[in-house]
């Protein structure tokens, strides 16, 4: 039961009448909508586009105006009904979904449910209903900073390092990647093997980016001001959305032709972002929208974040019953912030001929017009 699908866009291909039905999970989240986009613009042998989420969005109305069928389905990744309905016909899965929870919002359980059940949800109707192509979106978290502190400088895939988690977030990323990357060569319905990879973004930014959005708003209530907490010289990965979901679009493209390649195989997803400190690199965009970042080095030493982190912890625990307290700074979004984990490879590149599609000066002019275009501009 081969579905047709050759990424190889020649001329002779291109020119045929589009016939893969994609489906994305999470369509409507950052990540998601800017795979969508990026689909229905790049994608020309595409003739239906599934959008799964369990909010859909306004902006879908717009989408189906073109010349691709747009079907908006509401559903959930952990109920395995709907993941089977949505996936059935499908040529290709691209599975974003995820609760991306490193504040204490949700709880342990759920993140497990969302991030791990959903995902083996996921695989299995793809099993079931004979779909063959399956690309996750998993994490750098998956890798690092672990819970000892170790710098990631400049690593690859191949990369040593002692990946030990506690936090719920990143185990349940590396639990559902492991489950992706071990059901690669799976039968399908119809006998076919399942081709899975998986997409290790680092911390994502780009228009759209709501922890941007936050600071941003943190630093107009601040009088323009935002202050430093981690020093300059730890660097943090970072890579522009478009480039994310271009890496998904094209590897998509390219599983059935090179399966034996990218079967099964984990990528960083990188661009020509510079290296800089998470501070520092989000100063790229505020700076031009009229915010300052006070201090060469942090204003608190080190000992007194932690302390006010574990104080946040705690006050969250304590205020539970009531309220949710969920503020940016806690344990561990503080050791994650605090230690260096930087990606250099090419791997992508040549495994499936990934350039980034936008420049480091496109992404940060797309980001700062983003932020300028927010309520209330700090000029
Ligand atoms: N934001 C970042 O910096 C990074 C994100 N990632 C991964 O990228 C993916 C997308 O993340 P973002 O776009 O940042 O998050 P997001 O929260 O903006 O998007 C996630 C989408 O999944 C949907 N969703 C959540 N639970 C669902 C469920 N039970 N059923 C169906 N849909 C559900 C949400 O409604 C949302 O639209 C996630 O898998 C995340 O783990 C990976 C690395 C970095
Ligand atoms: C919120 C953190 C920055 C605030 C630090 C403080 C309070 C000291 O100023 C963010 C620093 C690093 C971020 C994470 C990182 O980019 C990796 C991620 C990957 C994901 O898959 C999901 C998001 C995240 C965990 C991201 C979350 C925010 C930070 C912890």
């Amino acid at each position: 039961m081969s579905q047709g699908f050759s990424p190889q866009l020649g001329m002779a291909e291109s020119a045929q009448a589009p016939k893969l039905v994609y489906l994305v999970t999470g369509g409507c989240g950052f990540l998601g909508e800017h795979v969508v986009r990026m689909l229905l613009e790049r994608e020309p042998r595409l003739r239906e586009l599934r959008i799964f989420d369990l909010h859909l969005s306004p902006w879908i109305e717009e989408l189906k105006t073109g010349p691709v069928q747009v079907t908006a389905i509401q559903g959930d990744v952990t109920q395995a009904q709907e993941v089977a309905a949505a996936v059935a016909g499908a040529h290709v899965v691209i599975h974003t979904a995820g609760l991306v929870d490193v504040f204490g919002r949700a709880s342990p359980e759920t993140i497990h449910k969302v991030n791990v059940r959903g995902t083996q949800n996921v695989i299995e109707a793809c099993v079931q209903t004979g779909t063959q192509f399956l690309v996750y979106t998993s994490s750098m978290e998956v890798v690092g900073p672990n819970i000892k502190g170790h710098p990631f400088y400049r690593g690859n895939e191949d990369t040593p390092y002692e990946a030990v988690h506690k936090h719920p977030y990143p185990c349940s990323k590396a639990l559902a990647e492991r489950l992706v990357l071990e059901a690669n060569g799976r039968k399908v319905r119809g006998g076919l093997p399942l081709v899975t990879c998986a997409l290790r973004p680092t911390g994502i930014y780009g228009e759209g980016h709501q922890i941007m959005r936050d600071f941003y708003r943190q630093g107009l209530r601040l009088g323009g001001r935002l202050f430093r907490a981690i020093p300059a010289s730890v660097e943090h990965g970072r890579v522009y959305v478009g480039n994310v979901a271009w890496m998904h679009v094209l590897v998509a493209r390219e599983l059935e032709q090179r399966a034996a390649l990218i079967g099964g195989q984990v990528y960083f997803c990188y661009d020509k972002s510079p290296y800089k400190s998470y501070e520092d690199f989000n100063m790229e965009f505020l700076g031009p929208c009229g915010l300052r970042l006070v201090g060469t080095r942090p204003l608190l030493p080190y000992w007194l974040l932690v302390l006010l982190a574990a104080l946040n912890a705690l006050l969250q625990w304590l205020l539970r019953p009531l309220l949710l307290y969920a503020p940016l700074l806690n344990p561990y979004t503080l050791a994650v912030a605090n230690t260096t984990f930087t990606v250099s490879t090419n791997k992508a590149q040549r495994h499936f001929g990934y350039e980034p599609l936008f420049s480091w000066e496109d992404s940060r002019t797309r980001t700062i017009l983003w932020v300028q275009a927010m309520e209330g501009t700090a000029q």
